[in-house]
């Protein structure tokens, strides 16, 4: 409460949070800087804010938090990280949003089944990887940043302990820019789960080596490689035209210079998981307890990788969006020549005639209110038709004058 004094101030966008009652009117609100990137169609990267809220202890979270925004901004995209405040999906949060979120007490950890109820009873949600996917996908934000994904949990075979990231992944056609699983979880059992939900998982860089969050290498490959942003941000337009509907994962190996002593590590998770298990720590619960138990044991060099790979993340997704918008803006300059350029104007290419009249493309300005789907590019919208028989009898005047009378039947159609 002392803390929400501190930052309600008066005329804010906080403080109206804070006034504001359950509202029916919009599922989700943005910020000033993400609102205008959608109207300037900027690329935008979404970001979550477990990590903030229960990956990393404050100040450092705070810090870090600001940060990445600052590294998306620098390399020409616009960051959206998102949370619940007050009952409110927001995308895009406000420095005094992020400073009163790093420091508040009881913020939900909120997956999917979370959402719903911590708006309805306005309370403070972090969204998790699967949070904030679907905040992604609600608000049309194809590229998602964060430090490492949930999976499935050891022994999951048998708690059917499974993060509700993979399933968000499977449905979603989000890409999630992740330093791979950490070896707290089972990564084999992982990928597996990631291959059955349908999630093209690649590996970022020189090697196809899935990396292990604190350190490069998992011991397991990925089943595909992109070498670079550009790479990568054609594996996402590729899935989009194709309507695969399946998520991504780009996963970038923490830089070297940062990267833990593999044994190291290991040793402080599987104590980690011991103390974990003697505390009857379970569910949720589980990945916040063992961060901050791995930072303890290893004196926060585990947190300082955990800085450095979620800066090098942010970076690595600012490129592939700024990469993604400049492929979707090739598309759309297309679309505007077939039917905005005055050369080309109302006319279908061959590609979009086989579809006959109603694809005809759609100027990239226009609303798609009326295409049906927003993806399809139609502008001439038929329904139902109708065939019109009609015998014209030839009278003298016609059979003298054929082309004249002929001139007249069309007109009078017309
Ligand atoms: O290194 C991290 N891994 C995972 C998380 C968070 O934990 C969530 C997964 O939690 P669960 O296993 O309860 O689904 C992720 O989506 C993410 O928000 C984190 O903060 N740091």
């Amino acid at each position: 409460m002392a803390y929400l004094a501190k930052y309600v101030l008066k005329g804010s966008r906080l403080a109206a949070f804070y006034k504001r009652g359950y509202s029916t009117a919009s599922p989700w609100v943005f910020s000033e800087e993400v609102r205008l990137a959608k109207s300037e169609g900027k690329p935008i990267v979404a970001l979550e804010s477990t990590i903030i809220t229960h990956g990393m202890p404050y100040p450092q979270n705070l810090e870090t938090a600001k940060q990445v925004e600052n590294i998306i901004r620098e390399r020409g995209a616009v960051p959206a990280t998102v949370a619940i405040l007050k009952g409110q999906l927001t995308i895009g949060l406000s420095e005094e949003e992020l400073t009163y979120l790093a420091q508040a007490k009881g913020v939900v950890k909120a997956s999917r089944r979370d959402l719903a109820p911590i708006a309805a009873a306005k309370l403070d949600g972090a969204t998790t990887v699967a949070g904030t996917i679907i905040a992604a996908q609600l608000a049309d934000i194809p590229v998602f940043v964060t430090g490492g994904i949930g999976g499935v949990h050891r022994h999951g075979e048998n708690t059917l302990d499974i993060s509700a990231d993979l399933n968000e992944l499977g449905r979603s056609n989000t890409l999630v820019v992740c330093s791979g699983v950490k070896s707290i979880l089972d990564i084999g059992r992982t990928l597996e789960y990631l291959e059955t939900q349908g999630v093209c998982v690649c590996a970022f860089g020189e090697t196809s080596d899935f990396p292990a969050f604190y350190t490069t290498r998992s011991g397991f490959t990925a089943p595909h490689r992109v070498g670079d942003a550009l790479q990568a941000a054609r594996v996402l337009h590729a899935s989009r035209q194709m309507k695969l509907a399946s998520g991504i994962v780009v996963a970038v190996p923490v830089p070297q210079e940062h990267a833990m002593d593999e044994k190291i590590i290991q040793e402080a998770i599987n104590n980690a998981l011991k103390e974990a298990d003697r505390n009857g720590i379970s569910g949720k619960e589980v990945t916040p307890f063992i961060l901050a138990a791995v930072a303890k044991a290893t004196s926060g060099a585990s947190l300082n990788a955990n800085i450095a790979l979620i800066k090098n993340n942010a970076k690595v997704g600012a490129d592939i969006a700024v990469e993604f918008k400049k492929l979707k803006n090739v598309d759309d300059s297309k679309n505007a020549f077939n039917i905005g350029s005055s050369k080309g104007a109302g006319k279908c290419t061959s590609n979009t005639s086989r579809h006959f009249h109603t694809s005809c493309s759609r100027r990239a300005d226009e609303s798609p209110l009326f295409s049906g789907d927003k993806n399809c590019g139609g502008d001439v919208l038929v329904i139902g038709g109708a065939n019109v028989d009609r015998i014209y009898r030839l009278k003298e005047e016609g059979a003298q004058s054929p082309s004249a009378y002929l001139r007249k039947v069309v007109t009078t159609l017309l």
